[in-house]
């Protein structure tokens, strides 16, 4: 999926944003726009602390195609929920809306009460939401420990400061060995401290899998977007993984998952949310997806 053509693509980089609404979109009157204003006022005044992740209305139009079109759920803290939903359905545009890598067109995100929709990439993730990324090309030449010590968030290193107030140099020192303690200790939470020195680069598929993970629970974040996670995984390392994330989940750290394999959505997930055509289809536990109707006919053919 790419991003060069995202032609409503909002320029902004500050804070939350209005919607971006494209030119040929009619727009309320100021009346409705001022209830609307209100509403949403009010809507995030009922998105408790508890409750991490409101998506509202959620729309985006690429071109003429709407990839999302009006998607409303909510993420409860501490669970993992699970989103699926055919080829095409939305996932991947919904998730990178929330992630800040697409502006939405339409609609709202919130997260821990505050609306975050419009925020870019790093302001997501310095609230505390972060999705994993795949290791890029320049990160494959860096040993596992280095990729794990690399710009996690709050991390001061060197800088002119430390010229100027030497006095502060000792608490670097501190920041590093803290840092370092913490990649180590992380690194064990994944059973893969012993690929440390090893380029990145050399990790199997798995591996790889394990240290994305990793890499974002340096950055201490309150909720963690997982997009197929699991993909060409063996079985060994996913039963590891998968027991990583039901750990972190018990301490309160809260998990959204997009997941191909159906067996791993109705067995992990205490809450599923089914997208079909951009839109929400339906919501629920495992039995209550798998006995859904609408559901089985949005999926016609594939094994629930
Ligand atoms: N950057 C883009 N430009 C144009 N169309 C896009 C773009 N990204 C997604 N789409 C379209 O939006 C729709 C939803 O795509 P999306 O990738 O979000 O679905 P998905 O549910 O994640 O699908 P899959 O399970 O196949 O990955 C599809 O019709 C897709 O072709």
């Amino acid at each position: 999926m790419s991003d060069a053509d995202d032609s409503t693509e909002n320029p902004r980089s500050g804070g939350p944003v209005e919607a971006n609404i494209p030119d040929d979109v009619e727009t309320p009157d100021i009346e409705e726009a001022e209830s609307a204003d209100s509403d949403v006022e009010e809507d995030a005044k009922r998105t408790p602390r508890g409750l991490p992740l409101r998506v509202q209305d959620l729309r985006k139009e690429f071109g003429g195609i709407t990839a999302v079109d009006g998607a409303s759920f909510s993420v409860e803290k501490g669970s993992l929920t699970g989103l699926i939903g055919p080829n095409g359905a939305g996932k991947s545009t919904t998730f990178n809306c929330i992630a800040g890598v697409h502006q939405p067109t339409s609609g709202h995100v919130y997260f821990q009460g505050q609306d975050i929709t419009g925020y870019r990439p790093h302001q997501v993730a310095n609230r505390g939401l972060m999705r994993t990324f795949q290791i890029a090309r320049e990160l494959e030449e860096m040993t596992v420990l280095e990729n794990m010590m690399l710009a996690p968030r709050g991390q001061r290193g060197e800088s002119l400061t430390y010229s100027v107030f030497p006095g502060l140099r000792g608490q670097v020192v501190t920041q590093e060995e803290d840092l370092r303690e913490k990649a180590w200790e992380t690194l064990e939470l994944f059973e893969i401290d012993h690929l440390a020195s090893e380029y990145a680069g050399n990790l199997s598929g798995g591996q790889r899998k394990l240290l994305e993970m990793a890499r974002v629970l340096m950055a201490d974040p309150e909720m963690v977007l997982l997009d197929e996670p699991l993909a060409g995984v063996n079985p060994t390392l996913e039963h590891k993984l998968l027991e990583r994330i039901h750990a972190l989940r018990e301490e309160g750290l809260t998990f959204l998952l997009v997941e191909h394999d159906m067996d791993i959505i109705m067995q992990n997930c205490e809450h599923i949310i089914v997208m079909h055509q951009g839109q929400v289809l339906a919501e629920g536990d495992a039995d209550t997806i798998r006995n859904d109707d609408r559901v089985i006919d949005a999926y016609l053919g594939e094994t629930l």
